[in-house]
């Protein structure tokens, strides 16, 4: 049955989401900014509307469409971040402007080139309505795109937005020329370290062993395509901040994701060596030989996630 779907955001992401649900036989209206139609008009008449911004454009997009009256709609977020000003996830911030509509959060290990390019991926969709989640799903399965429901959307969405932290991280442990096994240990312990934040603020450890965690830390330490890992890459190889985001194809979340989660973390006691000194990387409060070191030689503990 064919379903009327508002993307809003034609960036790389929101394009190929769009892109993918049309392929299916979906109608799929992309909005961007510099559309020549109102969103309000756009999702007068729409049972879904994806939203694929990037972090800051989440709450200028929501303001805009707070107080409209858009019926049983559907709320998928596909955003990786946390708002600076609130410290909310994307799909906290969709949820609390409409309390009465269902929100499914979908993330997963999904560069967008490649899914582009027609080469297989996984995705998960996570929400508390498990029937909109089923509903999101069948919209865009596909021979090509295999999607999963969860039931931890919290979770879903701390994993696609913590592992940009990690993928920065990454991209500087290839650009110091570090090595296989230290790359190992980094994405091992890094998906320690998020699980640690993630169960503090609430969301399932099993969630994190899934696509949107164990799956897209993968992705994205691993691939040249991401961007956060190419802001790691070109900080160890010497380039400026400024320079590289003035040069980067789109957005790097987690280049603003590491200093709100610092500002938490240090706020609630929570323990993220790693993501401290990326955050201290991005600041140039470090070197990345520095931040390595000061990680290899923290004291000893036993291998858990637990601090
Ligand atoms: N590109 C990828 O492979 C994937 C990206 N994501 C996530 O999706 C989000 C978007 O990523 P990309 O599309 O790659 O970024 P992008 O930089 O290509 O596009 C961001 C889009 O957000 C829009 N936007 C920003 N502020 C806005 C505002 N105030 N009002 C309206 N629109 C606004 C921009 O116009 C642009 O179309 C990010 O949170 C990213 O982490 C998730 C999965 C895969
Ligand atoms: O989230 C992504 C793939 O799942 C995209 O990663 P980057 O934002 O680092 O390019």
């Amino acid at each position: 049955m064919e379903t009327k779907i508002a993307v809003i955001g034609a960036g790389a992401w929101g394009s190929t989401l769009a892109f993918l649900a049309k392929a299916n036989g979906h109608q799929v209206h992309l909005w961007s900014r510099q559309s020549s139609s109102t969103l309000a008009d756009v999702l007068a008449d729409v049972d879904i509307v994806v939203s694929a911004v990037s972090m800051k454009g989440v709450r200028p997009v929501v303001e805009q469409l707070r107080g409209l009256s858009l019926g049983k709609v559907i709320f998928v977020t596909a955003t990786k971040g946390l708002d600076p000003s609130t410290t909310c996830t994307p799909s906290q911030i969709w949820q609390a402007a409409f309390p009465a509509n269902s929100v499914v959060v979908l993330a997963g290990p999904n560069l967008s080139k490649e899914i582009q390019a027609g080469l297989p991926a996984a995705t998960v969709v996570g929400s508390n309505d498990m029937a909109a989640a089923k509903l999101v799903q069948t919209l865009f399965n596909s021979s090509r795109f295999r999607v999963y429901t969860n039931d931890d959307p919290l979770g879903v969405e701390l994993g696609g937005t913590l592992k940009n932290v990690m993928a920065i991280a990454a991209g500087a442990c290839d650009g110091l020329q570090l090595g296989t096994n230290a790359k190992a240990a980094l994405v091992t312990r890094g998906l320690a370290e998020i699980i640690r934040i993630g169960n503090h603020w609430g969301a399932k450890t099993d969630t994190f062993y899934g696509l949107s965690g164990l799956g897209d830390l993968l992705a994205t330490c691993n691939s040249p395509l991401s961007r956060n890992y190419q802001v790691g890459y070109g900080l160890a190889k010497g380039k400026k901040l400024t320079e590289i985001l003035a040069n980067l194809e789109g957005t790097a979340e987690g280049v603003n994701t590491s200093q709100v989660l610092v500002h938490l973390a240090n706020q609630q006691g929570i323990y993220i060596p790693i993501s401290a000194q990326v955050d201290r990387l991005l600041k140039e409060e470090v070197t990345p030989q520095a931040a390595v070191d000061s990680l290899m030689l923290r004291d000893v503990k036993p291998e858990t996630h637990l601090p």
